[in-house]
């Protein structure tokens, strides 16, 4: 590997002893208790858990625009204290800026840096060619469908060449086979860029497909349920996804998810 590519390639993300909470006194809400994690460099990572237990806390943590309470949350063991283009974030919603293009929005961290015109459009163009979207430069994002405007915003956080990538339940607004064919778009990023990828999902199928590990928690404040390996080879084909174990492991992410939602207890070993 040479320097350059070890530069490039993904960060270590630790939770030690985080909790997360908004607020203070009677107004504070407690989202994560006690948190702690290690997420290896390169390591595609999925969160999942009932609805407001704190998963986008847990990313907006790791991106450095929530301070833990308690503990740190370390990237390659420097606490994350602010926003940094070694972590790129994308969620559900839409913010590429309306008024610009395609190019121009994903060229807008780099012009930010003050890296120059010519460059930096170089990099969007190729960036966005990359995500499958040479022709559509000159789009600005209303001309552009939901799966599109999800490429530019990937390619946007790309073009700082993160060490870490987190996505916000990133496909969820799309429909069923442009859900897929993105999900594969990523593996592809992550594979390529051997980037740390922390994901989260309300889809145990969309987890079971893309993780390495599958962090389950509980209701808020929550704690961490499970923390499975899926320890399967890529891509996951039918036969796999069709096997005893594999089944086994979505099967119990599904029991804990759906007993975290209703309240109840951990009834698996
Ligand atoms: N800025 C904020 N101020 C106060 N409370 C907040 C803030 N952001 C989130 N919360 C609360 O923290 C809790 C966790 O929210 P969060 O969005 O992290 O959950 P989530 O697991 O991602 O939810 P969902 O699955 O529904 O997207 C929720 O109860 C939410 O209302």
């Amino acid at each position: 590997m040479s320097a350059r590519e070890h530069d490039l390639a993904g960060a270590r993300v630790q939770f030690q002893n985080a909790t997360l909470a908004f607020g203070h006194g009677t107004r504070r809400i407690e989202t994560v208790h006690d948190l702690t994690l290690d997420i290896a460099p390169a390591e595609f990572f999925c969160i999942v858990g009932p609805s407001g237990c704190g998963k986008s806390t847990l990313l907006k943590a790791i991106a450095g625009y929530h301070r833990p309470e308690r503990g740190e949350v370390l990237v390659d063991g420097r606490p994350s204290k602010e926003p940094g283009p070694d972590r790129g974030m994308v969620s559900q919603q839409h913010t590429l800026f309306p008024w610009r293009t395609a190019l121009d929005n994903v060229a807008f961290g780099p012009k930010m840096r003050g890296i120059p015109a010519p460059e930096r459009q170089e990099a969007a163009a190729r960036l966005l060619g990359e995500m499958g979207l040479s022709g559509f430069e000159r789009s600005y994002p209303s001309q552009l469908s939901g799966g599109m405007q999800q490429r530019v915003e990937i390619a946007r956080a790309l073009i700082n060449e993160p060490k870490v990538l987190l996505l916000d339940e990133p496909f969820s607004a799309l429909d069923a086979e442009t859900r897929r064919v993105m999900q594969e778009l990523v593996l592809s990023i992550w594979q390529t860029r051997k980037l740390t990828v922390v994901f989260v999902t309300h889809d145990i199928d969309e987890a079971m497909f893309l993780a390495d590990r599958i962090l389950v928690l509980s209701r808020r404040p929550s704690e961490v349920r499970a923390d499975l390996p899926v320890a399967y080879e890529r891509p996951r084909t039918l036969d796999i996804a069709a096997s005893a174990d594999f089944v086994a492991i979505k099967r119990r992410c599904l029991e804990l998810v759906r007993e975290g939602s209703s309240g109840g207890k951990f009834a698996l070993g």
